[in-house]
């Protein structure tokens, strides 16, 4: 699925959070949205997800949905947003109940989306009793069980400890690779943007614009920690955004 964001501008009250915001994501394309803390990240992603109607400007989705599709764009979010009452099976099979699946189909996409994010011994665990990390895949689950065309991941793993999140960084990369997913991944952490993104789309703040779009070429299945190639991508995104990151670190200072 193709998303045409065009023109987008948004208000809180007076405040300018985005103008003018042009991006066009194709389908398959991993797009990362990164800066300085209140630069409009989130305000974009809910925009693009629909969850919030811009003040001035239009989202246009286009082409097709994968086969079975109930959801085209779906969300993984930070705090895993799990329900405690509920399995693990039970949280994803949450998605599903609204729509019309038998309880075969439903059974069946269930053990399916388990699978793909190694979760299948674990399906009758409650989610205290587990890892930050296997709630997360949790939340990969529930949202791949939709078979969404677009993932939309708010800061999916800043939760986490930073094993875990090198770990899931490397099971997102798989994912992305296997499935031809198209998603848009906020995040404040460069490392994640490089491994994941095919373009890192950095914001500026006040108001949020686009202040450069930086593209990775290397194929997202073989970029490796630690890689000079993507080291180097890395350091030139710190350096678009060092500047301004460093304002918004002491604005959050003085205020505290
Ligand atoms: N519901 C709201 N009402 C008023 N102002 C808001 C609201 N949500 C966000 N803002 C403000 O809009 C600006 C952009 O916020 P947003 O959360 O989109 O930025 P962000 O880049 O995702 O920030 P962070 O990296 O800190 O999560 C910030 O100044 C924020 O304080």
């Amino acid at each position: 699925m193709r998303l045409e964001i065009s023109g987008v501008s948004h208000r809180y009250d007076q405040m300018v959070a985005l103008r003018d915001i042009d991006l066009t994501i194709e389908p398959g394309e991993i797009v990362a949205l990164i800066g300085p803390s209140g630069c409009g990240k989130s305000t974009l992603l809910s925009i693009i997800g629909g969850m919030l109607q811009p003040s001035e400007g239009q989202v246009s989705a286009s082409g097709s949905v994968p086969d079975g599709c109930l959801n085209p764009l779906t969300y993984v979010f930070q705090d895993f947003a799990l329900l405690p009452w509920r399995t693990v099976a039970g949280n994803v099979s949450l998605v599903l109940e609204d729509h019309k699946l038998s309880r075969t189909e439903r059974e069946a996409r269930i053990s399916e989306v388990l699978e793909q994010t190694g979760l299948s011994d674990f399906r009758n665990a409650y989610p205290k009793q587990l890892s930050g990390g296997m709630k997360q895949r949790v939340g990969i689950a529930r949202a791949l069980a939709v078979r969404p065309a677009v993932l939309l991941m708010d800061e999916p793993l800043s939760a986490l400890d930073a094993q875990t999140r090198i770990l899931l960084l490397d099971e997102f990369s798989a994912l992305f690779a296997r499935t031809g997913m198209t998603a848009v991944y906020v995040t404040h952490n460069l490392n994640e943007a490089v491994r994941l993104a095919h373009r890192v789309v950095a914001l500026r703040r006040r108001p949020g614009t686009i202040k450069e779009i930086h593209t990775i070429d290397v194929p997202i299945d073989q970029r490796r920690e630690g890689d000079p190639e993507i080291t180097a991508h890395e350091a030139a995104l710190w350096e678009l955004i060092r500047d301004e990151a460093i304002a918004a670190d002491k604005e959050l200072e003085n205020v505290g």
